[in-house]
């Protein structure tokens, strides 16, 4: 078994409720969606970037494919790790990786959450799960309402449990329908334990801030409801 790795780094987490945790970042190659604002390159290269020591910007280059237990050996002397960030590109194309990787640190899987078989194989080996819920906008020109069946069956198999937490972030654009957050929010309330609304990071598809408070107001009458954005862009770190 083998996949398309782009980039090992150490870093903190920069979304979310887990922000300035320290982790791992495992960011596998290709995606099945391609949504407008996506700020990173899916591609598969050549070869994988390796950051040896964290924030230095000296990176190795590994040939791509790589096994679970290259991996493993490269994250091996990475310290004080909270979890290892399984992210892409969409890391749930790679399922039977993820299975098969060895690594001391909890695994925390940033999905789409549009691959429901896919997650029924990993669900009992991650501890944390931040599902992106994508609206309209991502599925341009193809019938809305399965990707969004497909979503709440993907935040059900991977629900919260005593073993693990599931959040839910939706990236908020000027285009994004508030009611449309608001309906996929009833459906997966009790899978979660809370939703992030996360302000797009490009200036010019900001939706405006009057707006998202009032989104947020309405979803705190059923669910733990935060608006947080990507802060590792504020300070330069990868
Ligand atoms: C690059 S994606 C990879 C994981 C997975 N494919 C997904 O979309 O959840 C990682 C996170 O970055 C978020 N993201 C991508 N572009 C963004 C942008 N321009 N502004 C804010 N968040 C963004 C995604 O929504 C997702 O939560
Ligand atoms: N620092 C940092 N935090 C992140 N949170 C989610 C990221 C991602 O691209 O999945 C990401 C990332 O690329 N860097
Ligand atoms: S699902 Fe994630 S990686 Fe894929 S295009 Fe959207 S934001 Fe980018
Ligand atoms: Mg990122």
């Amino acid at each position: 078994m083998k996949a398309p790795i782009t980039e090992i780094f150490c870093s903190v987490q920069g979304e979310g409720p887990y922000v300035g945790n320290r982790q791992v970042f495992l960011r596998f190659a290709g995606c099945n969606l391609n949504c407008p604002y996506c700020d990173t390159n899916v591609k598969t290269s050549e070869a994988c970037k390796y950051e040896e020591t964290p924030g230095s910007d000296i990176f190795k280059y590994v040939q791509n494919l790589l096994t679970p237990e290259q991996v493993g050996d490269l994250v091996d002397p990475f310290m004080n790790i909270h979890s290892m960030s399984l992210t892409g590109g969409e890391p749930l194309l790679y399922a039977d990786f993820i299975t098969e990787l060895d690594v001391v640190f909890p695994l925390y899987l940033e999905s789409n959450m549009t691959l429901p078989d896919q997650a029924r194989k990993v669900k009992d080996h991650v501890a944390f799960v931040s599902g992106d819920v994508k609206l309209t906008e991502e599925f341009q020109g193809e019938e809305v309402q399965p990707h969004i069946e497909r979503t709440i069956e993907t935040f059900r198999i991977l629900r919260k449990n005593e073993n693990r937490d599931c959040f839910c972030k939706v990236v908020m654009t000027k285009n994004t329908s508030a009611t449309d957050v608001l309906d996929v929010a009833g459906s997966i309330s009790n899978y979660i334990s809370c939703i992030i609304l996360q302000p797009v990071t490009q200036y010019e598809l900001r939706p405006d801030v009057r707006t998202l408070l009032e989104l947020q107001n309405e979803l705190l009458g059923e669910i733990d409801t935060l608006i947080i954005p990507q802060t590792h862009r504020m300070w330069g770190c990868l």
